[in-house]
Protein backbone atom coordinates (compact mmCIF):
# COMPACT_ATOMS: atom_id res chain seq x y z
CA UNK A 1 0.00 0.00 0.00
CA UNK A 2 1.41 3.24 -0.85
CA UNK A 3 0.37 6.64 0.73
CA UNK A 4 -2.04 7.41 -1.90
CA UNK A 5 -4.23 5.16 -1.23
CA UNK A 6 -3.75 4.94 2.51
CA UNK A 7 -7.34 6.76 2.90
CA UNK A 8 -9.18 3.73 1.71
CA UNK A 9 -8.20 1.47 4.64
CA UNK A 10 -6.91 2.10 8.47
CA UNK A 11 -4.11 0.34 10.12
CA UNK A 12 -4.36 -2.08 13.05
CA UNK A 13 -1.04 -1.09 14.39
CA UNK A 14 1.63 1.65 13.60
CA UNK A 15 5.17 1.84 14.96
CA UNK A 16 7.22 4.64 15.09
CA UNK A 17 11.06 4.71 15.75
CA UNK A 18 12.14 2.34 12.72
CA UNK A 19 15.64 1.88 13.71
CA UNK A 20 16.83 -1.63 13.93
CA UNK A 21 13.94 -2.87 16.24
CA UNK A 22 11.16 -1.02 14.81
CA UNK A 23 11.60 -1.59 11.32
CA UNK A 24 11.96 -5.13 11.82
CA UNK A 25 8.92 -4.90 14.17
CA UNK A 26 7.08 -3.22 11.54
CA UNK A 27 8.14 -5.70 9.09
CA UNK A 28 7.35 -8.52 11.39
CA UNK A 29 3.78 -7.37 11.96
CA UNK A 30 3.16 -6.53 7.77
CA UNK A 31 3.93 -10.78 7.27
CA UNK A 32 1.51 -11.54 9.95
CA UNK A 33 -1.34 -9.97 7.88
CA UNK A 34 -1.68 -6.96 10.08
CA UNK A 35 -1.74 -3.42 7.79
CA UNK A 36 0.74 -1.32 9.80
CA UNK A 37 0.98 2.65 9.74
CA UNK A 38 4.88 3.53 9.33
CA UNK A 39 6.37 6.37 11.31
CA UNK A 40 10.18 8.27 12.16
CA UNK A 41 11.05 11.48 13.25
CA UNK A 42 13.13 11.50 10.15
CA UNK A 43 11.28 10.74 7.03
CA UNK A 44 14.20 8.86 5.21
CA UNK A 45 13.86 5.64 7.56
CA UNK A 46 9.58 5.35 6.67
CA UNK A 47 11.09 6.38 3.24
CA UNK A 48 14.10 3.21 3.22
CA UNK A 49 11.41 0.80 4.68
CA UNK A 50 9.18 1.31 2.19
CA UNK A 51 11.89 1.10 -0.92
CA UNK A 52 13.18 -2.31 0.07
CA UNK A 53 10.14 -3.87 2.13
CA UNK A 54 6.98 -1.81 1.01
CA UNK A 55 5.53 -5.47 -0.79
CA UNK A 56 6.46 -7.45 2.37
CA UNK A 57 2.50 -6.58 3.54
CA UNK A 58 0.56 -3.78 4.23
CA UNK A 59 1.93 -0.68 5.41
CA UNK A 60 0.73 2.85 5.48
CA UNK A 61 4.08 5.17 5.95
CA UNK A 62 3.18 8.57 7.02
CA UNK A 63 4.72 11.99 7.09
CA UNK A 64 3.92 13.50 10.54
CA UNK A 65 2.23 12.06 13.95
CA UNK A 66 -1.28 13.70 13.24
CA UNK A 67 -0.71 11.71 10.08
CA UNK A 68 0.58 8.41 11.67
CA UNK A 69 -2.37 8.72 13.78
CA UNK A 70 -5.02 9.29 12.03
CA UNK A 71 -4.43 6.35 9.73
CA UNK A 72 -4.76 3.98 12.61
CA UNK A 73 -8.51 1.83 13.59
CA UNK A 74 -9.68 2.82 16.98
CA UNK A 75 -8.87 2.36 19.53
CA UNK A 76 -5.94 3.04 18.25
CA UNK A 77 -2.53 0.92 18.93
CA UNK A 78 1.10 2.93 18.86
CA UNK A 79 3.94 0.83 19.11
CA UNK A 80 6.70 3.06 19.92
CA UNK A 81 10.33 1.40 19.44
CA UNK A 82 12.71 4.71 20.43
CA UNK A 83 15.72 5.32 22.60
CA UNK A 84 14.63 4.73 26.14
CA UNK A 85 14.30 8.02 28.14
CA UNK A 86 13.83 11.81 26.98
CA UNK A 87 12.91 10.87 23.25
CA UNK A 88 10.37 7.92 24.63
CA UNK A 89 8.61 10.67 26.64
CA UNK A 90 8.97 13.44 23.51
CA UNK A 91 7.00 10.91 21.49
CA UNK A 92 4.66 9.64 24.29
CA UNK A 93 3.61 13.38 24.54
CA UNK A 94 2.87 14.22 21.01
CA UNK A 95 1.05 10.53 20.46
CA UNK A 96 -1.58 11.59 23.16
CA UNK A 97 -1.76 14.90 22.10
CA UNK A 98 -2.93 13.19 18.70
CA UNK A 99 -5.02 10.59 20.28
CA UNK A 100 -8.20 9.95 21.58
CA UNK A 101 -9.33 8.41 25.33
CA UNK A 102 -9.17 4.63 25.30
CA UNK A 103 -6.29 4.60 22.53
CA UNK A 104 -3.52 2.65 23.19
CA UNK A 105 0.55 3.69 23.52
CA UNK A 106 2.53 0.56 23.95
CA UNK A 107 6.58 1.78 24.29
CA UNK A 108 8.80 -1.53 23.24
CA UNK A 109 11.93 0.16 24.03
CA UNK A 110 14.18 -0.53 27.05
CA UNK A 111 12.48 2.10 29.23
CA UNK A 112 13.38 2.14 33.07
CA UNK A 113 10.55 0.44 35.04
CA UNK A 114 10.24 3.64 37.24
CA UNK A 115 9.15 5.88 33.93
CA UNK A 116 7.08 3.26 32.94
CA UNK A 117 5.24 3.39 36.44
CA UNK A 118 5.41 7.37 35.80
CA UNK A 119 3.97 7.38 32.13
CA UNK A 120 1.39 4.68 32.74
CA UNK A 121 -0.34 6.78 35.72
CA UNK A 122 -0.10 10.06 33.76
CA UNK A 123 -2.04 8.58 30.69
CA UNK A 124 -4.58 6.46 32.52
CA UNK A 125 -5.44 10.30 33.99
CA UNK A 126 -5.81 11.36 29.86
CA UNK A 127 -7.78 8.30 29.60
CA UNK A 128 -5.01 6.39 27.60
CA UNK A 129 -3.89 3.26 28.11
CA UNK A 130 -0.07 2.81 28.02
CA UNK A 131 1.37 -0.76 27.76
CA UNK A 132 5.18 -1.28 28.97
CA UNK A 133 6.31 -3.88 26.93
CA UNK A 134 9.59 -5.63 27.02
CA UNK A 135 10.95 -6.70 23.51
CA UNK A 136 13.84 -9.44 23.50
CA UNK A 137 15.24 -11.07 20.22
CA UNK A 138 17.57 -7.85 18.70
CA UNK A 139 17.01 -7.04 15.39
CA UNK A 140 16.50 -11.02 14.02
CA UNK A 141 14.04 -11.38 16.72
CA UNK A 142 12.26 -9.02 16.38
CA UNK A 143 11.49 -9.59 12.33
CA UNK A 144 10.89 -13.13 12.76
CA UNK A 145 9.60 -13.46 16.17
CA UNK A 146 10.79 -12.22 19.67
CA UNK A 147 9.86 -12.60 23.44
CA UNK A 148 7.52 -9.88 24.30
CA UNK A 149 6.46 -9.06 28.09
CA UNK A 150 3.89 -6.51 28.28
CA UNK A 151 2.71 -4.89 31.45
CA UNK A 152 -0.27 -2.41 31.59
CA UNK A 153 -3.77 -2.61 32.53
CA UNK A 154 -5.56 -6.14 31.70
CA UNK A 155 -8.28 -3.92 29.61
CA UNK A 156 -5.04 -3.22 27.55
CA UNK A 157 -4.04 -6.44 27.15
CA UNK A 158 -7.21 -7.54 25.44
CA UNK A 159 -6.32 -4.84 22.67
CA UNK A 160 -2.98 -5.33 22.39
CA UNK A 161 -2.21 -9.21 23.30
CA UNK A 162 -3.65 -11.32 20.42
CA UNK A 163 -1.52 -8.76 18.01
CA UNK A 164 2.00 -9.24 20.15
CA UNK A 165 1.29 -12.76 20.52
CA UNK A 166 0.43 -13.16 16.67
CA UNK A 167 4.03 -11.68 16.02
CA UNK A 168 5.98 -13.36 18.67
CA UNK A 169 8.59 -16.52 18.79
CA UNK A 170 6.23 -19.93 19.28
CA UNK A 171 8.02 -22.47 21.57
CA UNK A 172 5.89 -25.94 21.75
CA UNK A 173 3.14 -23.99 20.00
CA UNK A 174 3.06 -21.39 22.01
CA UNK A 175 3.79 -18.25 22.11
CA UNK A 176 6.43 -16.34 23.95
CA UNK A 177 4.34 -13.60 25.22
CA UNK A 178 1.84 -13.49 28.09
CA UNK A 179 0.44 -10.83 30.13
CA UNK A 180 3.13 -9.83 32.60
CA UNK A 181 1.00 -7.37 34.93
CA UNK A 182 0.46 -4.01 35.78
CA UNK A 183 2.29 -0.88 35.26
CA UNK A 184 5.97 -1.09 34.89
CA UNK A 185 5.91 -4.46 34.90
CA UNK A 186 6.73 -5.45 31.46
CA UNK A 187 9.92 -3.17 31.63
CA UNK A 188 11.12 -4.85 35.26
CA UNK A 189 10.66 -8.13 33.64
CA UNK A 190 12.81 -7.25 30.72
CA UNK A 191 14.98 -5.07 33.08
CA UNK A 192 16.20 -8.77 34.96
CA UNK A 193 15.78 -10.55 31.14
CA UNK A 194 18.85 -8.37 30.39
CA UNK A 195 20.51 -8.19 33.76
CA UNK A 196 20.44 -12.53 33.83
CA UNK A 197 22.05 -11.97 29.68
CA UNK A 198 24.69 -9.78 31.12
CA UNK A 199 25.62 -12.35 33.89
CA UNK A 200 25.16 -15.13 31.34
CA UNK A 201 27.73 -13.38 28.82
CA UNK A 202 30.15 -12.83 31.93
CA UNK A 203 29.78 -16.38 32.45
CA UNK A 204 30.72 -17.20 28.85
CA UNK A 205 34.03 -14.93 28.16
CA UNK A 206 35.07 -16.09 31.46
CA UNK A 207 34.58 -19.56 29.90
CA UNK A 208 36.86 -18.30 26.78
CA UNK A 209 39.46 -17.37 28.68
CA UNK A 210 40.00 -20.09 30.80
CA UNK A 211 40.08 -22.08 27.58
CA UNK A 212 42.02 -19.57 25.88
CA UNK A 213 44.58 -18.79 29.00
CA UNK A 214 44.83 -21.66 31.15
CA UNK A 215 43.99 -24.42 29.08
CA UNK A 216 45.73 -22.87 25.90
CA UNK A 217 43.40 -23.36 23.19
CA UNK A 218 43.31 -21.29 20.29
CA UNK A 219 40.40 -19.30 19.46
CA UNK A 220 39.05 -21.85 16.58
CA UNK A 221 39.65 -24.62 19.19
CA UNK A 222 37.25 -22.91 21.74
CA UNK A 223 34.68 -21.99 18.83
CA UNK A 224 34.60 -25.56 18.36
CA UNK A 225 34.19 -26.60 22.02
CA UNK A 226 31.52 -23.46 22.20
CA UNK A 227 29.69 -25.76 19.32
CA UNK A 228 29.67 -28.91 20.61
CA UNK A 229 28.49 -27.68 24.28
CA UNK A 230 25.47 -26.17 22.17
CA UNK A 231 23.96 -29.65 21.98
CA UNK A 232 24.41 -30.26 25.84
CA UNK A 233 22.91 -28.52 28.89
CA UNK A 234 24.47 -25.57 27.71
CA UNK A 235 22.57 -25.29 24.94
CA UNK A 236 21.55 -21.98 24.35
CA UNK A 237 21.56 -19.12 21.76
CA UNK A 238 24.13 -17.59 23.57
CA UNK A 239 26.59 -20.26 23.64
CA UNK A 240 25.53 -21.03 19.90
CA UNK A 241 26.63 -17.37 18.80
CA UNK A 242 29.66 -17.29 21.18
CA UNK A 243 30.92 -20.07 18.60
CA UNK A 244 30.31 -18.07 15.61
CA UNK A 245 32.23 -15.15 16.79
CA UNK A 246 34.72 -16.80 17.84
CA UNK A 247 35.21 -18.90 14.78
CA UNK A 248 35.53 -15.85 12.95
CA UNK A 249 38.63 -14.48 11.23
CA UNK A 250 39.40 -11.07 10.87
CA UNK A 251 39.43 -10.42 6.83
CA UNK A 252 41.94 -7.42 7.21
CA UNK A 253 44.23 -9.11 9.57
CA UNK A 254 43.35 -13.21 9.22
CA UNK A 255 43.46 -13.20 12.70
CA UNK A 256 40.25 -14.46 14.52
CA UNK A 257 38.11 -11.26 14.90
CA UNK A 258 37.81 -11.81 19.03
CA UNK A 259 41.53 -10.88 19.05
CA UNK A 260 41.11 -7.56 17.34
CA UNK A 261 38.40 -6.49 19.27
CA UNK A 262 39.06 -3.84 21.92
CA UNK A 263 38.58 -5.85 25.71
CA UNK A 264 36.30 -2.99 26.98
CA UNK A 265 32.56 -3.99 27.10
CA UNK A 266 29.70 -1.51 26.50
CA UNK A 267 26.69 -1.37 28.60
CA UNK A 268 23.41 0.84 28.00
CA UNK A 269 21.95 0.74 31.32
CA UNK A 270 19.84 -2.10 31.97
CA UNK A 271 22.20 -4.43 34.04
CA UNK A 272 23.02 -1.01 35.75
CA UNK A 273 19.26 -0.92 36.63
CA UNK A 274 18.81 -4.55 37.55
CA UNK A 275 21.60 -4.28 40.11
CA UNK A 276 20.65 -0.87 41.78
CA UNK A 277 16.92 -2.20 42.13
CA UNK A 278 18.48 -5.00 43.66
CA UNK A 279 20.28 -3.06 46.39
CA UNK A 280 17.16 -1.50 47.01
CA UNK A 281 15.16 -4.61 47.46
CA UNK A 282 18.06 -6.28 48.90
CA UNK A 283 18.37 -8.83 46.58
CA UNK A 284 21.49 -10.58 46.34
CA UNK A 285 22.14 -10.58 42.41
CA UNK A 286 25.87 -11.37 42.77
CA UNK A 287 26.45 -12.76 39.69
CA UNK A 288 24.79 -9.85 37.59
CA UNK A 289 26.68 -7.35 39.63
CA UNK A 290 29.96 -8.81 38.94
CA UNK A 291 29.08 -8.73 35.09
CA UNK A 292 28.12 -5.28 35.39
CA UNK A 293 31.14 -4.60 37.13
CA UNK A 294 33.44 -6.48 35.04
CA UNK A 295 32.07 -4.52 31.89
CA UNK A 296 33.03 -1.33 34.23
CA UNK A 297 36.49 -2.78 34.75
CA UNK A 298 37.26 -3.94 31.41
CA UNK A 299 35.93 -0.38 30.04
CA UNK A 300 38.80 1.33 32.86
CA UNK A 301 41.08 2.27 30.47
CA UNK A 302 43.25 4.18 32.46
CA UNK A 303 42.99 2.32 35.35
CA UNK A 304 44.18 -0.92 33.50
CA UNK A 305 47.07 0.32 31.65
CA UNK A 306 48.90 1.82 34.72
CA UNK A 307 48.10 -1.49 36.32
CA UNK A 308 50.00 -3.45 34.12
CA UNK A 309 52.90 -3.67 36.41
CA UNK A 310 51.20 -5.07 39.08
CA UNK A 311 52.48 -8.83 40.17
CA UNK A 312 51.02 -11.72 38.92
CA UNK A 313 50.54 -15.20 39.27
CA UNK A 314 53.83 -16.70 41.74
CA UNK A 315 52.13 -19.78 42.69
CA UNK A 316 51.85 -21.55 39.70
CA UNK A 317 52.69 -21.33 35.68
CA UNK A 318 50.58 -24.09 34.62
CA UNK A 319 47.65 -26.14 34.93
CA UNK A 320 49.36 -29.13 36.01
CA UNK A 321 51.51 -27.88 38.26
CA UNK A 322 48.42 -27.11 40.36
CA UNK A 323 46.41 -30.18 40.01
CA UNK A 324 48.99 -32.89 38.47
CA UNK A 325 47.56 -35.01 35.81
CA UNK A 326 44.95 -32.90 34.35
CA UNK A 327 45.51 -32.83 31.14
CA UNK A 328 43.16 -30.00 28.42
CA UNK A 329 40.41 -32.61 27.92
CA UNK A 330 39.29 -32.77 31.52
CA UNK A 331 40.05 -29.42 32.25
CA UNK A 332 37.42 -28.27 29.57
CA UNK A 333 34.84 -30.49 30.77
CA UNK A 334 35.92 -28.84 34.43
CA UNK A 335 35.06 -25.47 32.55
CA UNK A 336 31.94 -26.94 31.18
CA UNK A 337 30.39 -27.67 34.83
CA UNK A 338 31.72 -24.68 36.12
CA UNK A 339 30.01 -22.37 33.43
CA UNK A 340 26.73 -24.48 34.04
CA UNK A 341 26.89 -24.03 38.49
CA UNK A 342 27.36 -20.83 37.56
CA UNK A 343 24.73 -19.98 35.35
CA UNK A 344 22.52 -21.99 37.59
CA UNK A 345 23.49 -19.65 40.62
CA UNK A 346 22.94 -16.40 38.17
CA UNK A 347 19.31 -17.74 37.41
CA UNK A 348 18.62 -18.63 40.85
CA UNK A 349 19.16 -14.93 41.75
CA UNK A 350 17.62 -13.33 38.80
CA UNK A 351 14.26 -15.14 39.76
CA UNK A 352 14.62 -14.29 42.97
CA UNK A 353 15.05 -10.54 42.21
CA UNK A 354 11.79 -11.16 40.22
CA UNK A 355 9.93 -12.75 42.65
CA UNK A 356 11.07 -9.71 45.29
CA UNK A 357 9.74 -6.81 42.61
CA UNK A 358 6.55 -8.81 42.10
CA UNK A 359 6.21 -8.38 46.22
CA UNK A 360 7.25 -4.70 46.33
CA UNK A 361 4.98 -3.78 43.63
CA UNK A 362 2.20 -6.58 43.94
CA UNK A 363 2.37 -7.63 40.31
CA UNK A 364 1.72 -11.25 41.02
CA UNK A 365 4.49 -11.96 38.41
CA UNK A 366 4.04 -15.93 37.35
CA UNK A 367 7.96 -16.91 37.54
CA UNK A 368 6.89 -20.25 35.75
CA UNK A 369 5.46 -18.30 32.69
CA UNK A 370 8.35 -15.88 32.34
CA UNK A 371 10.67 -18.85 32.17
CA UNK A 372 8.81 -19.96 29.59
CA UNK A 373 8.35 -16.88 27.46
CA UNK A 374 12.08 -17.09 27.29
CA UNK A 375 12.39 -20.33 26.34
CA UNK A 376 12.19 -18.43 22.71
CA UNK A 377 12.98 -15.32 20.57
CA UNK A 378 14.65 -13.51 23.27
CA UNK A 379 19.16 -13.53 24.00
CA UNK A 380 18.89 -15.61 26.41
CA UNK A 381 16.95 -18.19 24.86
CA UNK A 382 17.44 -21.82 25.86
CA UNK A 383 16.00 -25.01 26.70
CA UNK A 384 17.19 -24.45 30.15
CA UNK A 385 14.86 -22.59 30.57
CA UNK A 386 11.89 -24.80 30.51
CA UNK A 387 13.60 -26.72 33.06
CA UNK A 388 13.20 -23.34 35.43
CA UNK A 389 9.76 -23.24 33.73
CA UNK A 390 8.95 -27.02 35.08
CA UNK A 391 10.30 -26.09 38.97
CA UNK A 392 8.00 -23.26 39.27
CA UNK A 393 5.14 -25.33 37.96
CA UNK A 394 6.21 -28.19 40.63
CA UNK A 395 6.38 -25.45 43.45
CA UNK A 396 5.31 -22.17 42.51
CA UNK A 397 6.74 -20.75 46.24
CA UNK A 398 10.23 -22.12 45.39
CA UNK A 399 12.32 -20.53 47.56
CA UNK A 400 15.50 -20.37 45.20
CA UNK A 401 15.86 -22.76 42.50
CA UNK A 402 18.83 -24.35 43.54
CA UNK A 403 16.06 -25.83 46.07
CA UNK A 404 14.60 -27.44 42.74
CA UNK A 405 15.50 -31.08 43.12
CA UNK A 406 16.69 -30.96 39.47
CA UNK A 407 19.05 -28.08 39.57
CA UNK A 408 20.10 -29.27 43.01
CA UNK A 409 21.64 -32.47 41.84
CA UNK A 410 22.91 -30.66 38.59
CA UNK A 411 24.92 -28.25 40.77
CA UNK A 412 26.00 -31.11 42.93
CA UNK A 413 27.44 -33.08 40.14
CA UNK A 414 29.26 -29.83 39.03
CA UNK A 415 30.64 -28.65 42.79
CA UNK A 416 34.01 -30.58 42.22
CA UNK A 417 34.83 -29.31 38.37
CA UNK A 418 33.55 -25.70 39.56
CA UNK A 419 36.08 -25.55 42.52
CA UNK A 420 38.94 -26.58 40.53
CA UNK A 421 38.23 -24.44 37.62
CA UNK A 422 38.32 -21.69 40.43
CA UNK A 423 41.52 -22.36 42.39
CA UNK A 424 43.12 -22.87 38.71
CA UNK A 425 41.80 -19.28 38.08
CA UNK A 426 42.73 -18.01 41.25
CA UNK A 427 46.52 -20.11 40.78
CA UNK A 428 47.03 -18.52 37.85
CA UNK A 429 45.72 -15.10 37.72
CA UNK A 430 43.41 -15.41 35.83
CA UNK A 431 40.10 -13.29 36.18
CA UNK A 432 36.64 -15.55 37.11
CA UNK A 433 34.76 -12.95 39.10
CA UNK A 434 31.66 -14.86 37.73
CA UNK A 435 32.61 -18.02 38.70
CA UNK A 436 34.28 -17.31 41.82
CA UNK A 437 31.44 -15.27 43.10
CA UNK A 438 28.69 -17.51 41.77
CA UNK A 439 30.77 -19.90 44.22
CA UNK A 440 30.66 -18.13 47.04
CA UNK A 441 26.73 -17.51 46.71
CA UNK A 442 26.43 -20.94 46.93
CA UNK A 443 28.61 -21.78 49.79
CA UNK A 444 27.21 -18.82 51.49
CA UNK A 445 23.94 -19.82 51.47
CA UNK A 446 24.62 -23.59 52.39
CA UNK A 447 26.81 -22.28 55.52
CA UNK A 448 25.30 -23.50 58.90
CA UNK A 449 27.39 -20.08 60.28
CA UNK A 450 28.58 -17.25 58.33
CA UNK A 451 31.04 -14.21 59.77
CA UNK A 452 27.94 -12.23 59.75
CA UNK A 453 28.10 -12.79 63.47
CA UNK A 454 31.26 -10.95 63.94
CA UNK A 455 29.79 -7.93 61.97
CA UNK A 456 26.88 -8.11 64.24
CA UNK A 457 29.44 -7.87 67.23
CA UNK A 458 31.77 -4.94 65.50
CA UNK A 459 28.00 -2.81 64.53
CA UNK A 460 27.21 -3.29 68.08
CA UNK A 461 30.80 -1.95 69.80
CA UNK A 462 30.94 0.82 67.31
CA UNK A 463 27.38 1.95 67.07
CA UNK A 464 25.26 0.15 69.95
CA UNK A 465 23.41 -1.13 67.49
CA UNK A 466 22.42 -4.18 68.92
CA UNK A 467 22.27 -8.06 68.00
CA UNK A 468 19.87 -10.67 68.20
CA UNK A 469 20.95 -14.12 70.22
CA UNK A 470 20.99 -17.78 68.74
CA UNK A 471 19.63 -18.81 72.69
CA UNK A 472 16.94 -16.47 73.36
CA UNK A 473 14.82 -14.23 71.39
CA UNK A 474 14.97 -10.20 71.79
CA UNK A 475 17.75 -7.69 71.20
CA UNK A 476 20.98 -7.46 73.24
CA UNK A 477 23.60 -4.67 73.48
CA UNK A 478 27.00 -5.15 74.75
CA UNK A 479 28.33 -2.11 77.24
CA UNK A 480 31.59 -2.32 75.19
CA UNK A 481 32.76 1.17 77.04
CA UNK A 482 31.14 0.17 80.35
CA UNK A 483 31.47 -3.11 82.35
CA UNK A 484 30.73 -5.29 78.96
CA UNK A 485 27.95 -6.58 80.74
CA UNK A 486 24.88 -7.25 78.25
CA UNK A 487 21.43 -5.28 78.70
CA UNK A 488 18.34 -6.20 76.70
CA UNK A 489 16.76 -3.76 74.36
N1 LIG B 1 18.94 -2.90 19.40
C1 LIG B 1 18.55 -3.94 20.12
O1 LIG B 1 19.07 -5.08 20.00
C2 LIG B 1 17.44 -3.81 21.09
C3 LIG B 1 16.91 -2.56 21.40
N2 LIG B 1 15.86 -2.45 22.26
C4 LIG B 1 15.27 -1.15 22.56
O2 LIG B 1 14.39 -0.80 21.49
C5 LIG B 1 14.41 0.62 21.28
C6 LIG B 1 14.82 0.89 19.83
O3 LIG B 1 16.13 0.38 19.66
P1 LIG B 1 16.93 0.52 18.28
O4 LIG B 1 16.07 0.06 17.16
O5 LIG B 1 18.24 -0.13 18.51
O6 LIG B 1 17.05 2.09 18.08
P2 LIG B 1 17.84 3.20 18.90
O7 LIG B 1 17.77 2.92 20.35
O8 LIG B 1 19.15 3.39 18.27
O9 LIG B 1 16.91 4.49 18.61
C7 LIG B 1 16.83 5.06 17.33
C8 LIG B 1 15.41 5.51 17.05
O10 LIG B 1 14.99 6.48 18.02
C9 LIG B 1 14.51 7.64 17.33
N3 LIG B 1 14.68 8.81 18.18
C10 LIG B 1 15.75 9.15 18.92
N4 LIG B 1 15.52 10.31 19.57
C11 LIG B 1 14.27 10.70 19.23
C12 LIG B 1 13.45 11.80 19.59
N5 LIG B 1 13.88 12.74 20.43
N6 LIG B 1 12.23 11.88 19.05
C13 LIG B 1 11.78 10.94 18.21
N7 LIG B 1 12.50 9.86 17.84
C14 LIG B 1 13.73 9.75 18.35
C15 LIG B 1 15.37 7.66 16.10
O11 LIG B 1 14.82 8.52 15.15
P3 LIG B 1 15.76 9.14 13.99
O12 LIG B 1 15.85 8.09 12.93
O13 LIG B 1 15.01 10.34 13.54
O14 LIG B 1 17.09 9.47 14.60
C16 LIG B 1 15.32 6.20 15.69
O15 LIG B 1 14.12 5.85 15.10
C17 LIG B 1 15.37 1.19 22.32
O16 LIG B 1 14.65 1.58 23.44
C18 LIG B 1 16.26 0.00 22.66
O17 LIG B 1 16.81 0.07 23.96
C19 LIG B 1 15.27 -3.55 22.81
C20 LIG B 1 15.75 -4.80 22.54
C21 LIG B 1 16.89 -5.03 21.68
O1 LIG C 1 17.90 -5.42 25.19
C1 LIG C 1 18.78 -5.88 24.51
C2 LIG C 1 18.96 -7.34 24.37
O2 LIG C 1 18.09 -8.06 25.19
C3 LIG C 1 19.72 -4.91 23.85
O3 LIG C 1 20.53 -5.52 22.89
C4 LIG C 1 20.54 -4.15 24.84
O4 LIG C 1 21.19 -3.11 24.16
C5 LIG C 1 21.58 -5.01 25.53
O5 LIG C 1 22.15 -4.32 26.59
P1 LIG C 1 23.64 -3.70 26.55
O6 LIG C 1 23.71 -2.85 25.29
O7 LIG C 1 23.74 -2.91 27.80
O8 LIG C 1 24.61 -4.86 26.48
Amino acid sequence: MTSSDSTSALADIGVTGLAVMGANIARNLARHGHTVALHNRSASRVDELMTKHGSEGNFIPSASITEFVASLKRPRRALIMVQAGAATDAVIEQLADAMEPGDIIIDGGNALYTDTQRREKALRERGLHFVGAGISGGEEGALNGPSIMPGGSAESYEYVGPLLESVAAVVEGAPCCTYIGTDGSGHYVKMVHNGIEYADMQLIGEAYQLMTSAAGLSANEAAEVFAEWNSGVLESYLIEITSEVLGHTDAETGKPLVDVIVDAAGQKGTGRWTVKSALDLGVPVTGIAEAVFARAVSGSRELRAASQGLAGAELATSLTEIFPGTDVESFVADIHSALYASKVVAYAQGFDQLAAGSREYGWDLKLGDLARIWRGGCIIRAQFLGRISDAYAANPQLPSLLLDPYFRDAVESAAASWRRVVTVAAQLGVPAPGFSSALAYYDSVRAKRLPAALIQGLRDYFGAHTYERVDKPGHFHTQWSGDRSEISN
